[in-house]
């Protein structure tokens, strides 16, 4: 399924809560809506899913306006999978039957339900909990039925609230490969609401910030990790140096991965322009596994510069550091 939200606004009492929203999206793409805690995610998602109206644009399913101002199709009748953060089972049914239930719905029955129901929880490596009721579970394992009840029945259109987030990090790492490989497998439409800019950029094929209940950036994670037009999306989307010099106003962006630590005088000379490199002195070190990250006092800068490089170098040591033009980015706004 496509969908498009066009302008979309939403007030609760007095508190503007979404502005302005536009996203397009194409049947098949995965789009990850990512920003800090109240800036509306899950009330934008409340709103595609039919939960909660708007009060100002539109929002369209497969061509059809399901949204709009004083008129909302039913959220029954958005046919979407959704999986939203209290989960959301139902307690009277043991796990066979929360995940058939959308099946049963369907029309399917019998050998094909069993098999269905069964399929899909092995996915989730849930299939020896048929007969478990939800208070029988874990959080961690109510939120995997969830997932499979939302993906059994194959919706073209599926919503997620941090579907992950009661999962500890290996099973979580695992879940999120299972989840992209079957929305792919699929083809379905995903809109997946996260705070952590990993999952987001690991797994989506867009994402869209929001500062505010508005959009601050919307695009592929190559371009709001590498081109951000703000310091929050730069931020936001990982560490970031935001590079002012002393007395100057403008303010640009490279991360740290990008600054080079010059370790020799060999690789000086395959810099072009030697003015480009400037010195400092190491602040802080940490260990990361297979780099250190460094923060290096250099004394033009309002800020210490963060860079990582394989090898140790003792705290107080005087580096020389290169930031590549052509990863340096002009930033807009604050
Ligand atoms: N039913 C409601 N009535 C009044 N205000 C609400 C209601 N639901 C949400 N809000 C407010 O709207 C704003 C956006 O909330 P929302 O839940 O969409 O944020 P979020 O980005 O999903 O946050 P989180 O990441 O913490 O879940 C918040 O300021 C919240 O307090």
């Amino acid at each position: 399924m496509s969908l498009q939200i066009k302008s979309v606004c939403k007030k609760f009492g007095e508190k503007q809560v979404l502005t302005g929203i536009n996203i397009s999206m194409e049947k098949g793409t995965f789009l990850a809506l990512l920003g800090p805690s109240g800036c509306g995610k899950t009330t934008l998602l409340q709103a595609i899913a039919g939960l909660t109206s708007i009060d100002g644009g539109k929002i369209i399913i497969d061509g059809t306006v399901v949204s709009e101002e004083g008129r909302e199709v039913p959220a029954e009748k958005r046919n979407i999978g959704m999986v939203f953060q209290d989960f959301a089972l139902w307690p009277h049914m043991n796990v066979f039957e929360n995940v058939a239930f959308g099946l049963t719905l369907r029309g399917i029955r019998g050998n094909e339900l069993k098999y269905r129901v069964v399929e899909t929880l092995a996915i989730f490596h849930m299939e020896d909990y048929v007969s478990r009721y939800p208070h029988e579970l874990s959080g961690g394992q109510k939120q995997r039925i969830a997932m499979a009840r939302a993906i059994a029945p194959k919706p073209q259109l599926i919503l997620m609230d941090e579907p992950l987030s009661s999962l500890d990090a290996g099973l979580r790492d695992e879940m999120r490969y299972e989840l992209v490989r079957i929305f792919k497998q699929l083809n379905m439409t995903v809109v997946y609401v996260t705070h952590d800019q990993m999952e987001a950029m690991s797994m989506a094929d867009q994402i869209v910030i929001l500062k505010n209940g508005r959009c601050e950036q919307i695009g592929v994670p190559e371009s709001l990790y590498y081109e951000p037009v703000s310091e929050y999306v730069a931020r936001f989307m990982g560490s970031a140096n935001i590079l002012r010099k002393k007395g100057e106003f403008t303010r640009s962006f490279i991360r740290p991965d990008d600054v080079q630590l010059i370790d020799s005088d060999n690789a000086v000379y395959f810099i072009s322009n030697q003015n480009q490199i400037i010195t400092g002195k190491i602040l802080q070190c940490s260990f990361q596994g297979h780099k250190y990250r460094y923060f290096v006092d250099v004394s033009d800068f309002e800020n210490p510069i963060e860079v990582t490089y394989p090898e140790k170098i003792s705290i107080g040591e005087q580096v020389r550091l290169f930031l590549p033009p052509n990863k340096c980015r002009q930033l807009q706004s604050v």
